[in-house]
């Protein structure tokens, strides 16, 4: 998509406004110049009249030029307004698999550096239209001169057209090959941020990763995109070239072969001299136009999704349910073919109250079946069923509510989000005591006084939030891993049996052996099958 049909599809009739007081103010500007060179040649001592003319069309120029910038500035600010909104609601409409697909780097640099492309051109539009109008004006201009000059401006404009057009095609390839670097180049930020720990104390890592990595693609990138600005920088010069090249032909040449009286010939270099500047700025916005549709055709060929999350409402809130059963589900992650890893076929059927450990070695898939469990990842074959109703895409943001879920890799918001403030603060408080947090952290209107904690802390904060939530599911993934004996100890032998005496069904991924034989059933799996599926009664595991 163009810009330009970006900014169209935003608000076409504000653009349309903006487009014709841009062109009367740029018609006013050749206005301008026509009477200034014919008041120059012809009149030597001009009447008030000519005087009153000229103030008034500069007065026009001004006031529509005002006008159409403003108008385009307002509207061109609000189309970006409106694609970082509307971006990020297709990442939150997007399903976790493509998202994760993806990746973080390219989503970043989507939301950060293409916005940002977009917006700067968009930004440089309103001075664009007021140009182009302007030029146009000066070309009506020089036709009502003389149509034999038209001519050959025309055919200069032409040449000029297909001589430019190489540099343009050959400039937007090597600023577009520079963004595909950028995406790299933001995997070797996350990667310097995430990894400055490891990164400070290994020093022959950290120069690997230096220069191999981060040096070499910021390199590269910026070798593309100073070769693709290069061949813009030579476009502008080439440009004014075959410009000086129309001013000097019409100047010294025109006059010896057809003719053209002195008017025509001051009122033409009055025109050109005048369209210099805007000829140069027009010029010099193209690197920013190429690279907001390359922003604009990456952000396109991500592939998000196009639905508004929230078109159809908020999903009613979990109702009684009595079953919830997978059938023959299957997930598969497929990187290359002989390390294909499958789930599945798995079935399953829970009820309220039961508590389930899901456990099993490491890569045995069992946050893989917590993201198929709880309607992140769809199946891709077999089905979910609660309560004899399938679970079809329409119905997953539905089924989503049923879960309060903490991953192993969670991640903690500042603020109880999407919760009665006031009302919540109290119950919250009285959570954070039971977590042992009062000490630590309070709450204030939803806020947490401070997430700066240790790793186990945070972990509990994030169990307060599921308290909250109160969902008729919950699944934990690992929570007690970072914990200490003795919180590892209330949690499953008070916390869980707290949720299950409220009737939750709970979902336990763990590798604490100590407290397997407090589940009503084990799931052990291995390599993506299930290897039992039975109370830990009938089971031998290995401590
Ligand atoms: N995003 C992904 N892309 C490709 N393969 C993946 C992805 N996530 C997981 N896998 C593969 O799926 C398998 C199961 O991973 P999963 O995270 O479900 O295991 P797990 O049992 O939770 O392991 P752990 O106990 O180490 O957390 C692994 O072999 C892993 O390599």
């Amino acid at each position: 998509m163009s810009l330009v049909a970006f900014l169209l599809r935003a608000s076409w009739q504000a653009i349309a406004i903006a487009l014709i007081t841009g062109f009367i103010s740029g018609g006013c500007s050749a206005g301008l110049i026509a009477l200034i060179s014919r008041t120059v040649v012809k009149d030597n001592s001009p009447s008030s009249a000519i005087a009153v003319a000229f103030m008034a069309l500069g007065l026009v120029a001004l006031l529509t030029a005002i006008v159409s910038r403003i108008l385009l500035v307002r509207f061109s600010q609000e189309a970006v307004f409106g694609l970082q909104l509307r971006l990020s609601r297709q990442i939150l409409a997007t399903e976790l698999k493509p998202l994760e697909n993806l990746g973080l780097p390219r989503l970043l640099v989507m939301l950060t550096e293409d916005i940002q492309a977009v917006a700067t051109a968009a930004g440089a539009v309103p001075v664009l239209v007021i140009n182009m109008a302007s030029a146009a004006g000066c070309m009506v201009y020089i036709s009502w001169l003389s149509w034999r000059v038209l001519a050959l401006v025309l055919l200069l404009t032409l040449v000029a057209s297909v001589s430019c057009r190489w540099f343009l095609v050959a400039g937007r390839r090597w600023l577009s090959a520079a963004r595909e670097q950028q995406d790299r180049l933001f995997q070797h930020f996350r990667t310097l941020i995430d990894g400055v720990k490891e990164l400070k104390l290994h020093y022959a890592g950290r120069q690997d990763f230096f220069h191999t990595d981060l040096e070499k693609t910021a390199r590269q990138a910026t070798r593309y995109n100073s070769r693709g600005l290069s061949l813009f920088a030579v476009l502008d010069s080439w440009g004014k070239l075959i410009y000086f090249f129309a001013i000097g032909l019409v100047l010294f040449a025109l006059p010896r072969w057809i003719g053209i009286s002195p008017e025509t010939r001051i009122g033409y270099v009055l025109t050109f001299t005048y369209l210099l500047g805007p000829m140069e700025s027009l010029v010099n916005k193209l690197p920013l136009l190429s690279k907001a549709s390359i922003a604009l055709q990456k952000i396109e060929t991500l592939g998000l999704s196009l639905s508004d999350p929230d078109a159809t409402g908020p999903p009613p809130p979990p109702a009684d349910w009595h079953r919830l059963e997978l059938r023959g589900v299957t997930h598969s992650y497929r990187t290359d073919r002989e390390r294909e890893f499958t789930l599945g076929p798995i079935d399953l059927t829970v009820h309220p109250g039961d508590l389930i450990f899901v456990i099993g070695g490491n890569g045995s898939g069992k946050s893989t079946l917590a993201k198929l469990l709880t309607g992140l990842y769809q199946p891709q074959s077999g089905s979910i069923w609660l309560d004899d109703q399938p679970i079809d895409p329409e119905q997953q943001e539905r089924y989503r509510q049923y879960f309060s879920v903490v991953f192993s890799d969670f991640f903690l918001f500042e603020r109880l989000l999407g919760f009665d403030r006031q009302a919540d603060d109290a119950r919250a408080q009285s959570y954070l005591q039971k977590l042992q947090l009062n000490h630590k952290v309070s709450i204030d209107q939803g806020q947490f006084s401070t997430t700066a904690l240790s790793q186990g802390q945070r972990k509990r904060l994030t169990l307060l939030t599921a308290y909250l939530e109160n969902r008729p599911i919950y699944l934990f993934d690992e929570w007690a891993a970072d914990q200490d004996p003795t919180f590892k100890d209330l949690f499953y032998s008070q916390f869980l049996p707290n949720l299950q005496a409220q009737g939750k069904a709970i979902f336990v991924i763990s590798h604490d052996d100590r407290y397997f034989h407090l589940a009503d059933r084990l799931i052990k799996l291995d390599y993506g099958q299930v290897v039992y599926n039975q109370p830990p009664s009938q089971t031998v595991y290995a401590r």
